[in-house]
């Protein structure tokens, strides 16, 4: 029987409470990429690194800072490698992993360069969204990769393996779990260490979440699963809930829930962080995260980017704490 949060098991505001057990729930937090790479205005380079020093500095452990895309398809990342270049150092914040999106192997090779430790190959679950974002069919996406794969593993990288539209797709409309199931078993014998499941367009509901992870479940590990929920029908931390029930224990947000999909039309942010450690201290995990620190975050991001704050407990937060 799942236990939701009460107003009773909602996380202390304490300033003098106990330091967080180490986190039993691992944030992939995307805002620096899935939640600038929409963006129509150009980001200074030194924004984006002060955003990805403000989350490490609140506890986040791994923070995908950008992607090695062609800057033809999505400009805003075409920084990618000066954003390497001015990461943190491990001694500033120890053990943050920073890893990037790599479609290629043209890519990869950039981001070995610049010093990535760790990337992300993406695959979708429909053959349109494949076409419109990575110009290939999925089994072409799929040999595209191996190369990656074999480099990666010669270099020590870990790579992980993301599919896109697992809830449905915006050209194509429903999309099997079934379908989902034989990539994540496909990316996983390749040699990603973990897969994410991302709800593009944030279509999917609870139902459909259970029935997903169900069948998914039947071909891999849940234990080697991530959530990538997008909130755009406001269903992202229902959808949170709903996979850690099913055992997920890897969750993807983007802070103030930043961002979208270029190849998405309508397609809002990731689910928010804040919103997201709000509901997981409820149900008694730990993530390591201090949540005002990331209110903070998200409030200062949100006023550079000149956009409302998509967090509901960061907005909460805030207010409590101006009062
Ligand atoms: C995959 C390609 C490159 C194919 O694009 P293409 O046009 O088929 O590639 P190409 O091999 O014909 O190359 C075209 C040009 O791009 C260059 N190029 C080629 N590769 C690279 C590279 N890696 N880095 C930099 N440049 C590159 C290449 O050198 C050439 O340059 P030109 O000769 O014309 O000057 C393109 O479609 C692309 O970059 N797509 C990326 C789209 C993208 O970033 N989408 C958003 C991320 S995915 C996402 O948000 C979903 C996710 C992960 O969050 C989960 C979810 O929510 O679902």
């Amino acid at each position: 029987m799942t236990t939701f949060p009460t107003l009773a098991s909602t996380p202390t505001l304490d300033p003098a409470a106990p330091a967080p057990a180490a986190p039993t729930v691992r944030l992939v937090e995307v805002g620096p990429r899935d939640g600038l790479q929409n963006e129509r205005q150009a980001i200074p380079t030194a924004t984006k690194l002060a955003l990805i020093r403000r989350l490490a500095a609140a506890g986040l452990k791994d923070i995908e800072a950008t992607a090695f895309v062609s800057p033809k398809w999505v400009p805003q990342m075409a920084d990618h490698a000066e954003v390497m270049a001015g990461l943190p150092s491990a001694a500033e914040f120890p053990g943050v992993n920073y890893p990037v999106l790599t479609p290629n192997l043209k890519g990869f090779e950039a981001a070995l360069a610049a010093g990535a430790r760790e990337v992300a190959v993406f695959a979708a679950a429909s053959e349109a969204f494949s076409q419109k974002n990575i110009n290939c069919t999925v089994a072409e996406s799929i040999v595209r990769f191996e190369p990656i794969l074999a480099a990666a593993q010669a270099a020590g990288v870990r790579v992980r393996g993301y599919i896109s539209c697992v809830l449905g797709c915006p050209y194509q409309g429903e999309v099997a779990p079934e379908a989902v199931a034989a990539i994540a078993r496909e990316l996983l014998q390749m040699g990603c260490f973990e897969v994410s499941l991302g709800d593009t367009i944030g279509i999917g509901t609870p139902a459909g979440v259970q029935r997903l992870i169900g069948t998914v479940g039947e071909q891999v590990q849940v234990t080697r699963l991530a959530g990538h929920f997008h909130d755009t029908w406001g269903m992202g931390v229902a959808n949170v809930a709903e996979a850690w029930r099913q055992g997920v224990r890897v969750f993807d947000s983007s802070v103030a829930g930043l961002g979208g999909c270029p190849y998405a039309k309508g397609a809002t942010g990731n689910v928010a962080t804040e919103d997201l450690v709000w509901l997981l201290h409820g149900l008694g995990e730990s993530t390591g995260v201090d949540l005002e620190a990331l209110a903070a975050c998200g409030e200062w991001i949100c006023a550079e980017l000149g956009r409302p704050n998509g967090s509901r407990a960061g907005r909460a937060l805030r207010a409590r704490c101006a009062a």
